[in-house]
């Protein structure tokens, strides 16, 4: 009788739409107040960071928006994050899933680079070109570069494959394959998933999700630790495109920030 019932709840929530997925990039970290271009380097939080990721907890509680289930990337930023906002949401005991496909873009010869020293040298226009556009890489970072990942034991299952620079472009072509294989079979069993990433990681898959052309999403931001929750349909489509930051007004405002780094 039990197992019937359970066979019942199982199907019945196997209907069960929308679908929840929360995003959340990490607080601020310690580059970015520095204002130093970090990609795959592993800067910790800023305590203004972990401020923001306890608010971003915060926010998810009062709106009684639970996870079942959190993916990070394997950068501690955004292990750190999602843990100080789990654990004040009541949630730092669900199932964990990380891995490298949801870092921060790859930023090649910047990383370590000063974002307005960077921005003096070259120019706004190449400036912007290597940080917003579509497909254009900065050059790549030598191998062994103080800033490089090449011995790191996280990325040993890339087996020597390590990136030496990223656009855009790449970050949604490596990050892709795990949304499809890892998080979407999570929204299917009806769990609030929640993705704990980086800057250019989600502006990858909200490009996906909300189908932003390669041009406009140049003038996407991310702002850092505010929960992005989109509502999915069976095809995984939004219900409302650009989904709904929980602090609509903080996010306006901390987007326009990241837009604005690298100018005095
Ligand atoms: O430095 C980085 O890795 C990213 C995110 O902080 O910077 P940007 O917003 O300039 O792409």
């Amino acid at each position: 009788m039990l197992k019937a019932t359970h066979h019942l709840s199982v199907a019945q929530s196997s209907r069960k739409m929308p679908y929840t997925l929360v995003l959340l990039r990490h607080g601020q970290s310690e580059w970015n107040a520095k204002d130093q271009f970090t990609g795959w380097v592993d800067a910790p939080l800023s305590e203004l960071g972990r401020a923001e990721a306890l608010r971003g907890g915060e926010l998810l509680k009062e709106r009684n928006i639970l996870p079942d289930v959190v993916h990070t990337s394997v950068l501690r930023r955004a292990i750190e994050t999602a843990n100080i906002s789990l654990d004040k949401a009541d949630r730092n005991w669900i199932p964990v899933h990380r891995s490298w496909r949801l870092n921060e873009r790859h930023y090649g010869a910047l990383q370590g680079k000063n974002k307005a020293q960077t921005r003096d040298a070259y120019g706004d226009e190449q400036f912007m070109l290597w940080r917003r556009s579509y497909d254009t890489p900065p050059p790549p970072i030598e191998v062994n570069s103080k800033y490089s990942q090449d011995k790191d034991p996280r990325y040993t299952v890339l087996a020597g494959d390590i990136p030496r620079t990223e656009c855009l472009k790449d970050v949604v072509q490596r990050m892709l394959p795990y949304f499809h294989d890892a998080i979407v079979p999570d929204l299917q069993a009806n769990k609030v998933v929640l993705v704990a990433a980086h800057g250019n990681s989600l502006r990858a898959l909200v490009k996906h999700l909300d189908e932003i052309s390669d041009t406009d999403i140049a003038a996407l931001n991310i702002p850092t630790g505010i929960p992005l929750v989109y509502e999915l349909d069976e095809k995984m489509k939004p219900l409302k495109r650009g989904g709904e930051y929980l602090d609509p007004e903080e996010a306006a405002k901390s987007a326009a920030a990241v837009a604005n780094q690298g100018k005095k």
